[in-house]
């Protein structure tokens, strides 16, 4: 041991206690990105079966028609990267049976962490502290083939520290923006003065086909899916100069679904990413979902009526939150967020909840101007593969000065 500097603490005990912050983990910035293509629900199907050349599957346009319309499936526009020109540049994307990984990741490369670092600089800019300050990046993509992957693109294009301590999830589906909040929290609470960036890019090019061979995962998948960015800052004890809690993290769990293993699954081929997802899961969700939230509350030693509390649940599909609605008992606008964010994005996978949180705080914010009461407490739900449900209790500053930009 050098003679150098101070002695170091007589205990392990006392180590751990300096390094962990006081306070738990709040959400302290919020920021989303889309890429600019606006794709209007209603016109999909004429535009899809136009791109893809496959106007003489005249049967599957009709199913696409019937389930794409905005009334039955909840939504009113997506976003989209991969645009007419570029699928002109890359008709191997059209052929589910033609070899196109690796043009498809090559896109994606360059454009997944491009479009997290939108989302992330928002973030940054409310947060109100500079890039370098952050001390840990959690990057979230089910496009990220590849390594050094885009966590490590998206610290350079930010200006992170070379020190930032980086981890990227990958094929976590619609779950992996609750999975890193979840991280976040314990990083943020277990490392004094730490502030994560928690960063979800989702483009579905990587698994973007014509409908030539009928695949019915495909057309749910046209239906639904959209891309987006989300980002958010993590921290504790925040510094009230600068710093203004938007959601507390009080508590988090994961639960996975029994018998529900081959319900939602996603894996590269060369071809891209194949992906399935069975019609029971909106009902799977919906059996498993009260349990679940039982269970959580129960670890805390306290129960909840469910319409006393806010709400920020991943909109996989109309039909989840249909079914999440109906078992819960909930009242008509209680996951008026949730359907808000389907209606004009889709679903863009684990980023999706990240846009919920975004427009929960919106009409918080709006409630509140208006003199309304809003609940104190909440719950954020995300799902995917496993089916994994990911809970965490949300807690809201009583001071809630929650617009965003
Ligand atoms: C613009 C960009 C496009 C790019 C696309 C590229 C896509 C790339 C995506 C890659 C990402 C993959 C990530 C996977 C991880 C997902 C994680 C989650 O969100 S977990 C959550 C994931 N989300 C979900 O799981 C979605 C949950 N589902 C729903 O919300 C609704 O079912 C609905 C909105 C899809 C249809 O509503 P509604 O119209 O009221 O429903 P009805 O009951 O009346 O059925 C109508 C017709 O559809 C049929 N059919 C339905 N489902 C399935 C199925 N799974 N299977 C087969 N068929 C199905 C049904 O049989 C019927 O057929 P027909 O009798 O007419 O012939």
């Amino acid at each position: 041991m050098g003679s150098m500097g101070k002695a170091l603490p007589a205990t392990v005990d006392e180590i751990r206690r300096a390094q962990r912050a006081e306070g738990p983990a709040a959400v302290l910035a919020i920021g989303t990105a889309n890429p600019p293509t606006i794709m209007p629900q209603d016109d999909y199907p004429d535009y899809y079966f136009r791109v893809t050349n496959s106007e003489h599957l005249t049967d599957l346009k009709a199913k696409l028609s019937r389930i794409c319309n905005h009334n039955k499936s909840g939504i009113r526009q997506r976003y989209l990267h991969l645009n007419e020109e570029l699928l002109a540049a890359n008709p191997g994307f059209i052929d589910p049976k033609r070899p196109s990984l690796d043009e498809r990741v090559e896109m994606a490369s360059a454009a997944v962490p491009e479009l997290a670092a939108k989302a992330a600089t928002k973030a940054i800019a409310e947060w109100g502290r500079p890039a370098t300050d952050i001390t840990h990046l959690i990057f979230s993509t089910y496009s990220g083939a590849r390594a050094p992957s885009g966590d490590r693109r998206l610290a350079s294009l930010l200006g992170l520290r070379p020190t930032v301590s980086r981890t990227i999830l990958n094929l976590h589906g619609c779950y992996g923006g609750g999975r890193s909040l979840q991280l976040a929290k314990e990083i943020a609470e277990n490392n004094r003065g730490a502030r994560v960036l928690v960063a979800c890019s989702e483009l579905t090019l990587i698994a973007f086909y014509g409908p030539e061979g009928g695949c019915v995962d495909n057309i749910i998948g046209q239906t639904l899916f959209g891309d987006g960015a989300g980002a958010v800052v993590v921290g504790a004890d925040p510094d009230a100069a600068v710093e203004r809690p938007l959601f507390e993290m009080a508590f988090a769990t994961q639960t996975t679904i029994p018998e529900s293993e081959d319900a939602i699954s996603m894996q590269y081929s060369k071809c891209g990413m194949e992906y399935h997802l069975s019609s029971k899961v909106p009902r799977l969700i919906g059996c498993n979902v009260e349990r679940s939230l039982v269970d959580t509350f129960r670890t805390l030693g306290v129960t909840a009526a469910w319409n006393d509390l806010f709400w920020a649940v991943h909109p996989g599909g109309r039909a989840i939150l249909d079914n999440i609605e109906e078992v819960l008992g909930l009242e008509d606008d209680k996951l008026a967020a949730s359907r808000h964010v389907l209606s004009e994005f889709g679903n863009m996978s684990g980023t999706t909840v990240i846009f919920v949180l975004d427009e929960l705080r919106r009409r918080r914010a709006a409630a509140a101007k208006q003199g309304g009461e809003t609940p104190e407490w909440g719950v954020l739900m995300a799902f995917g593969p496993g089916i994994t449900i990911e809970t965490i209790v949300l807690h809201t500053p009583s001071n809630p000065e929650l617009e965003g930009n």
